[in-house]
């Protein structure tokens, strides 16, 4: 895998120092369980009504959603779980698969070299730019938008595609504690209209960061989107990412502690697209969204708010869980950036 080009690595410690482990760990509790079942309540009728955003529709097949759909839900990194509106319905994980799609593949890969390969930085433009892959000379920036995630999927392991289809869908479920199915109206919709990403895959390939079938490859990424998740399923993944990579419920290792942590450092910068950092700003939390309106979000150590509503902002970021998710940071006190004074000595 060394020979392919790598992406400039900004800050060389990790390579220069070596690898860190992480030996003190973020901790703290969610406020108590009543306290959070009607904060839940109360965060969906605040924001049940509100009608900003437009419904995707560049995937056919996601225009057919109801626009009125909310849901939410709360997942501790002990396994309880909290919900309020239509937390049962499914929907396409989408661009949330790519964050965990990331975390297999640098569990089984390795944080340096995904790291040289995938970048780590925001490109500061849409989740499907080509511009941003020629503006870094032909290098993928991150794994949290289309370029990244084409390159990551092309990294998974398996000596066909069925076994490589196998690996992601096992992952995933295996961060979900359930079997996740794949929503075959979405895939055959998205296959119908992927030119771009398809022209994404090629130009990676012409650069050397994509090194396999590039049209398999993007298959396979479509087919990672497709997998049908509920805000219940999405909220007990990222609270498995809160919990040093072990699911909350099932007790399964998932990924390591070390590839969370790093999973969960380039959601903060970069899973929002170009508004990474106005989440960051308002929300204090890595979050990863995707195009069919889910939004997953970790409070390291404490667990994971997953909210569902299709109608997206201009990033493509969903409009009502943005503020239902801000609303919840705050009287949760998720914010990984508030602190209170110390006594002075
Ligand atoms: N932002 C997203 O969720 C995009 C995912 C979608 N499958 C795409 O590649 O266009």
């Amino acid at each position: 895998m060394s020979n392919h080009p790598k992406n400039p690595v900004l800050f060389p410690y990790a390579r220069d120092q070596g690898h860190l482990e992480t030996d003190v760990v973020s901790t703290g509790d969610l406020p108590e369980a009543a306290v959070v079942e009607n904060m839940m309540q109360k965060t969906y009728e605040m924001h049940v009504d509100l009608s900003e955003g437009t419904v995707a529709s560049y995937i056919p097949k996601l225009a057919e959603a109801d626009p009125g759909w909310f849901g939410l839900t709360l997942a501790s990194a002990t396994g309880s779980r909290f919900s309020s509106g239509d937390s049962q319905q499914e929907f396409s994980i989408q661009s949330i698969a790519k964050a965990f799609v990331y975390a297999l593949v640098c569990d089984a890969v390795g944080h340096e070299e995904v790291r040289e390969r995938i970048g780590v930085n925001n490109t500061g433009l849409p989740f499907n730019s080509v511009m941003a892959i020629e503006l870094n000379e032909g290098h993928t920036m991150n794994p949290m938008v289309n370029a990244g995630a084409l390159a990551t999927t092309s990294l998974v392991s398996g000596s066909t595609w069925e076994e490589k289809w196998e690996f992601i869908l096992q992952g995933l479920s295996a961060f979900a504690g359930r079997d996740l199915e794949l929503d075959e109206g979405v895939y055959a919709s998205e296959m119908e209209t992927n030119m771009r990403n398809l022209s994404i895959a090629r130009l990676l390939q012409s650069y050397g960061h994509i090194t396999v079938d590039p049209a398999r490859v993007t298959e396979l990424y479509t087919r990672q989107c497709s997998l049908r998740v509920t805000t219940e399923d999405l909220a007990i993944m990222g609270a498995t990412l809160a919990n040093g990579g072990v699911h909350p419920i099932t007790g399964t290792q998932v990924v390591g502690a070390d590839v969370s942590r790093d999973v969960l450092s380039v959601m903060a910068s970069t899973g929002m697209y170009e508004a990474s950092g106005d989440w960051l700003f308002e929300i204090g939390m890595p979050g990863k969204s995707g195009v069919a309106g889910g939004i997953v979000t970790i409070a390291p150590g404490k667990g994971s708010l997953a909210t569902f509503s299709p109608p997206l902002d201009p990033a493509g970021n969903s409009v009502r869980g943005i503020h239902a998710t801000r609303h919840l940071s705050h009287k949760l006190g998720l914010n990984l950036f508030s602190s209170t004074a110390r006594a002075r000595q």
